[in-house]
């Protein structure tokens, strides 16, 4: 195909009579006198080229295959009360200040309307009894009581702002610290933690429990503070008003409401994280399916897809039916408590009337209260009880934050090389040995020594540990003995910024960014428009680019859908060449799957089962009968012709 058209259309034998180049970019870049350039450009390159299915080419055994279906942990999981340790992290990050003085403002405010409340009952009292002595207030006399009355209710207002204002900073800075320090932990992850961790638990962190945090954890704490100062303060005035009488039967009815709401607690916060967990799996399926629509399309597993997106959300629905009902139980007992307050202060009040022991002003006080503070009650309970579930989703960020073992430091100021290393590109490899995790080593032993500028093809079969010599290459995973030094320097001594900085590699499956195109060629701005440009034509992407609507702005999205495969890679070469364009020559690791590819480099490392095979000239090792890489270069060609 070219351009759109069919070009040749023959068998195999055909073609490659005919002369037709029709390998591929990848084949003809090798040999392409301009890839030459794109070569050279590259500090130490490492590419992988060609494709085959992930668990194939890792060559898993059934047992391995079997291990691998366990590989992810179950998501962690607190149990009983959370922590202490949440709530005080949680008001440390958003700074103590701003914390405990909203909590007196909220104080100061919920103490001026009793007051408010209390000189208005004492303000109709005295009023009664002047006007029945027969020496009603005067205006001054009324004035002064209108006057404190409203100073009262000014200071309310003023703490109540001020309260506002503290908790709203305080809310900021806690929302903020705890996602850096989730961003930084999530960031310094070893890429064996993304193995073992799906996708979904981490964005269920960064997406629901952080919006919890931004938003609903705030206005809980907000309204949880207000109410258990309402409930105080309803609790007080009725004292107050009652003349300490109902101190009495409060004890029974406090012991009550403290264990039901113990109860509550309980259930609800475990629900609540219950609630949580089953909302990763959501997570995953859809981050699953966005990556993989023309997958799961071309296969037809679209209603498997379905299926399992809604199974995933009926579990997560019961657990919040759950989280409702438990509330529905909760109002109930409260109601009760409520009413059996108000019976009491009506019964005292019947009782006493005739010694008129609670003065009618505060009778009408204590009935109002006794009224509110069922509401309040269930109010107060009901957002300690969401705090604490909201508190969960600190919890969850924070066991990130501090349980995530970080992979080794971007920068160690005293053992970093200077800024223009890797300047020649020689590389030595001495005794290298590598296992994933606690798995059994796949390196084992591999010593190779390669001369600057050299471009080097490694070959081997599936699984024999390209891949894997490329991972220790750019420190992915650390090697479990031997060392590799790059001029001269040994790279388990440097930070990885360096280290990463100074090689490139361009992968099997190209990643590009949603973003335009010059952002995915040149992602840190260092480059002009022209600079660009040129990386472009050299990769042969100049003409695809020039022919798109936006040119460089054109955008690229999700995953580079817009742009064939080739495409996407020669843009991930084009980002791979403009980083280093000072170095003129380099050295270059090709891993190959088509041997052919290989034949024109320096030399050629054969792998096998993580050890070297052969390290020579290509010229050299096809000459050796019975020698590994004849070997598979016979292979390959027996397989091609068949
Ligand atoms: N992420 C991983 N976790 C655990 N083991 C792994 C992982 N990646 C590779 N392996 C193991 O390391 C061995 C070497 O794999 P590697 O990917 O280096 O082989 P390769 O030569 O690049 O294979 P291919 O030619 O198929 O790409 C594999 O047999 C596999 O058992």
């Amino acid at each position: 195909m070219e351009g759109g058209r069919v070009k040749h259309f023959d068998t195999y034998a055909n073609l490659s009579a005919a002369g037709v180049n029709f390998a591929g970019a990848v084949k003809f870049e090798a040999s392409d006198s301009a890839n030459r350039e794109r070569s050279s450009s590259v500090g130490s390159a490492a590419s992988d080229e060609g494709s085959v299915g992930a668990e194939e080419k890792a060559g898993f055994t059934d047992k391995e295959k079997e291990k691998g279906k366990n590989m992810t942990t179950a998501e962690e999981r607190e149990e009983g009360a959370v922590s202490g340790g949440a709530y005080w992290t949680y008001i440390k990050e958003g700074g103590y200040g701003f914390f405990w003085a909203s909590v007196a403002a909220q104080a100061c405010a919920r103490g001026s309307e009793l007051g408010s409340m209390f000189w208005l009952a004492t303000w109709t009292e005295d009023s009664i009894a002047a006007t029945l002595t027969g020496t009603p207030f005067t205006n001054s006399e009324t004035k002064w009581y209108f006057d404190i009355y409203a100073i009262i209710g000014i200071a309310g207002i003023v703490c109540l702002t001020v309260r506002s204002l503290t908790l709203a900073n305080h809310r900021l800075r806690a929302s903020r610290s705890l996602h850096e320090g989730l961003v930084s932990s999530v960031m310094a992850a070893p890429i064996s933690y993304f193995d073992v961790t799906p996708s979904g638990r981490i964005l269920n962190r960064f997406a629901a429990d952080m919006d919890k945090i931004d938003l609903e954890l705030t206005q809980s704490i907000a309204q949880g503070m207000g109410t258990v100062f309402n409930v105080l303060g309803a609790v007080v005035g009725i004292c107050v008003a009652t003349k300490g009488v109902l101190l009495i039967p409060l004890v029974p009815l406090g012991y009550a409401y403290y264990v039901i709401q113990k109860w509550f607690r309980k259930s609800s916060t475990e629900i609540q994280r219950v609630e949580s967990i089953t909302r990763s799996p959501i997570f995953s399926d859809f981050s699953q399916t966005l990556s993989g629509t023309s997958t799961i399309r071309a296969y037809g597993a679209a209603p498997r897809f379905v299926k399992s997106v809604k199974s995933h959300f009926d579990t997560n629905n019961t657990a919040y039916t759950l989280v409702q009902l438990v509330g529905l139980w909760l109002g109930i007992r409260l109601d009760v408590l409520g009413g059996l307050i108000g019976g009491i202060i009506a019964g005292l009040a019947v009782a006493t009337q005739d010694s008129n022991f609670i003065p009618a002003g505060f009778l009408g006080l204590a009935l109002t209260y006794s009224i509110e503070v069922t509401g309040f009650l269930k109010h107060g309970v009901r957002m300690i009880a969401q705090i604490e579930a909201q508190m969960n989703s600190v919890e969850r960020v924070l066991y990130y934050t501090n349980n995530i073992e970080p992979e080794a430091p971007q920068t160690i100021e005293d053992t970093d090389p200077k800024e223009e290393w890797p300047s020649k590109g020689e590389v030595l490899i001495k005794d290298v040995r590598m296992r994933y995790r606690d798995g059994p080593e796949v390196l084992k032993g591999v010593t190779v020594s390669i001369a600057a500028g050299q471009k080097v093809g490694v070959v081997g079969r599936t699984g024999s540990g390209k891949s894997s010599l490329m991972i220790a290459l750019f420190r992915i995973v650390e090697l479990s003995g031997g060392s590799i030094e790059i001029d001269g320097v040994d790279i388990s001594t440097i930070g990885t910024a360096p280290l990463r900085g100074g090689l490139s590699i361009i992968p099997q499956d190209p990643v590009l960014f949603n973003n335009t195109v010059r952002y995915n060629v040149d992602p840190f701005k260092s480059a002009s428009d022209d600079e660009i440009r040129e990386v472009l034509d050299k990769c042969r992407m100049g003409t695809v680019v020039d022919e798109l609507e936006k040119k460089l702005d054109e955008v690229v999205t999700e995953g580079g859908e817009n742009f064939s495969q080739g495409q996407r890679q020669l843009l991930c070469i084009a980002r791979s060449v403009l980083k280093k364009p000072k170095i003129l020559d380099s050295t270059v690791l090709t891993i190959a799957h088509r041997l052919g590819t290989v034949l024109d480099s320096d030399k050629v490392l054969v792998l096998d089962d993580g050890v070297v095979a052969e390290f020579d000239a290509p010229g050299e090792l096809m000459k050796k009968k019975g020698g590994a890489f004849r070997g598979l270069v016979e292979a390959s060609e027996k397989s091609e012709n068949s």
